[in-house]
């Protein structure tokens, strides 16, 4: 049994009325979900007021109210409970409720636009061939050591983390590794959590939608380094023009990772091939097989937690050897015909120009490159014409299609993107709306030692169209094409 008074451990209380003495059952921020004596959390979203829901949730047996206004009707019997911030008090709430989880594991978040999701899944697998039982929440799945839940964030609300944080301290997990997005720090999803570790990837082009300055996002980045303790280290990519920004007000242990500048954890790219990396860390060779100079930053990220977690050195890069690239991210396939297709989750500018001068660096040019890209509804907008042509100017042939149109019309989304094609690049780039048909025309397309990049939807196994998920897999379909022609 739980009693009120125990979950508002920490929250900032403006005013209450009525008893905090009482058993409640569980938290719940969404009232259609609410069961007797439940704990309503009025949030404010960006499509609803949860405010507008405290009768309904009453109606449905909840006994206590958190709100940050309080209604118009007290209902005799129901406890309300004033707060400043009722995102904020969910997320301590969370934590209280599943008694301190992250108290009780070693967790590092991973935050930046791109490369969250390698590193935690690849720090995930690291500790896991080093012995140990090992936690992780990221965009392709939530793992509870070896048993895998469905991910339906980067960041998870604050109840669903603690529940897992919960899991995995019940069946023995030493490490956690999470993610860490812009929304979820917003949102205050991550509030409360003691963390023993941040990583910070990099800053670039993205979610201008929902953040309404660079600034903004830069800045919601850097509050997650600012709240870490004294106790914990704050590991950062000083290459990048934000990553010292970071760490300018955090009380973190401050440690920096580069491949060009002066840093704690440096590298040296020895060898850039499609079977893998030959790198010189810290003074040790390492061969990797993932690939590209991005992954070498991400690899560094790695290394430098594993060791600041208490790995040794030589343990860690022989563990960074045996790593295996992370589904949807540079995955990649050689038909008959010996022709390469690459699934990549590049769905922002930065990610992509990244991934085609990764492919651009190590082909011979002696062969085409065919991509094919979208970009998703109800996202920033801003990307669409910048993501086309940065996919125009860097490969041979460009087929623009359709990435998770969600509510908004795919054919609009196509004019966004068309509109940042140049002249010169006109004749590389056509338009089918179809991703299925964009991917069998690339397919029809290319010829002995042709590249086919497909970008945006990596690991994702729907396509969103009209609010209607659809099967799709970029892997399945582009390799079933391939077959099929014989190629
Ligand atoms: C923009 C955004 O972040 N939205 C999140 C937000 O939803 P919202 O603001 O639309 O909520 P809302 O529908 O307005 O409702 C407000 C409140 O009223 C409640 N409600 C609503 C209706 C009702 O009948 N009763 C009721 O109680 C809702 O439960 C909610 O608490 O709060 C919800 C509950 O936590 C989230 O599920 C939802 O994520 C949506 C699905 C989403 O797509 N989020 C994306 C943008 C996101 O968070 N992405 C980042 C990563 C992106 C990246 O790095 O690439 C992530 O961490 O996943
Ligand atoms: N360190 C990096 N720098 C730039 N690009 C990267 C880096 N790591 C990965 N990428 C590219 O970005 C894409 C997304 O990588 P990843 O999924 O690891 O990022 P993420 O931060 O988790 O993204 P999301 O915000 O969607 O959760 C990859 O498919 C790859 O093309
Ligand atoms: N976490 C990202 C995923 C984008 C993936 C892309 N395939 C799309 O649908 O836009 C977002 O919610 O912005
Ligand atoms: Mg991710």
């Amino acid at each position: 049994m739980i009693i009120l008074k125990d979950i508002l451990y920490k929250v900032a209380i403006e005013v209450v009325k009525g008893s905090t003495e009482m058993a409640v059952n569980k938290i719940e921020f969404d009232s259609r979900k609410i069961e007797e004596n439940d704990v309503f959390v009025a949030i404010r979203g960006t499509v609803s007021n949860g405010h507008d829901f405290i009768e309904k949730a009453i109606n449905l047996g909840a006994t206590v109210i958190v709100c940050d206004t309080l209604p118009d009707i007290i209902v005799t019997g129901i406890t309300y409970v004033q707060v400043k911030d009722t995102n904020s008090a969910l997320a301590f709430m969370a934590s209280n409720y599943y008694d301190n989880p992250s108290s009780k594991i070693r967790l590092v978040g991973i935050t930046g636009t791109n490369g969250k999701t390698t590193i935690a899944s690849l720090l995930y697998q690291l500790f896991k061939k080093a012995g140990y039982k090992v936690g992780l929440l990221s965009t392709v799945k939530i793992m509870v050591d070896e048993t895998e839940h469905k991910a339906t964030h980067t960041t998870p609300d604050s109840l669903t983390i603690n529940h897992y944080l919960n899991e995995m301290v019940a069946i023995g997990c030493e490490f956690c590794f999470m993610e860490v997005s812009s929304h979820g720090v917003h949102q205050k999803r991550t509030e409360g959590l003691q963390f023993e570790g941040g990583v910070f990837t990099n800053l670039s082009h993205d979610h201008l939608d929902y953040h309404p300055t660079f600034a903004e996002y830069r800045d919601v980045k850097k509050s997650f380094f600012d709240h870490l303790p004294k106790t914990a280290f704050a590991l950062t990519n000083v290459d990048d023009k934000n990553g010292s920004v970071m760490l300018q007000n955090t009380n973190a242990k401050k440690l920096t990772y580069a491949l060009k500048s002066y840093a704690d954890y440096r590298a040296q790219i020895l060898e850039n091939q499609l079977s893998g990396l030959l790198l010189k860390i810290n003074e040790n060779e390492v061969w990797v097989r993932l690939i590209g100079t991005f992954n070498a930053y991400n690899l560094l990220a790695i290394y430098g937690t594993a060791v600041q977690l208490g790995l040794e050195n030589l343990e860690v890069l022989r563990l960074l050897s045996e790593l295996e690239s992370v589904s949807g991210r540079f995955q990649f396939i050689v038909s008959n015909e010996k022709i390469t297709a690459i699934v990549d989750y590049a769905h922002t500018p930065d990610a992509l120009e990244n991934v085609l001068k990764t492919i651009n660096d190590i082909r011979t040019k002696n062969e085409q490159l065919i991509t094919v890209v979208g970009c998703g509804g109800d996202r920033d907008k801003t990307k669409r014409p910048i993501m086309a042509n940065i996919a125009t100017q860097m490969s041979d042939k460009v087929i623009i299609t359709s990435d998770n149109p969600r509510t908004e019309n795919p054919a609009t989304i196509i004019a966004e993107m068309e509109a940042g094609v140049e002249p010169q690049n006109f004749k590389k780039s056509l338009s089918i709306e179809d991703r299925k048909q964009a991917i069998k025309t690339a397919c029809q397309l290319a010829n002995t030692n042709d590249i086919i990049l497909i970008a945006g939807k990596g690991h994702e196994t729907y396509q969103e169209i009209h609010g209607v998920r659809y099967d799709f897999d970029d892997m399945k379909i582009v390799k079933e094409f391939l077959e099929q022609m014989n190629k």
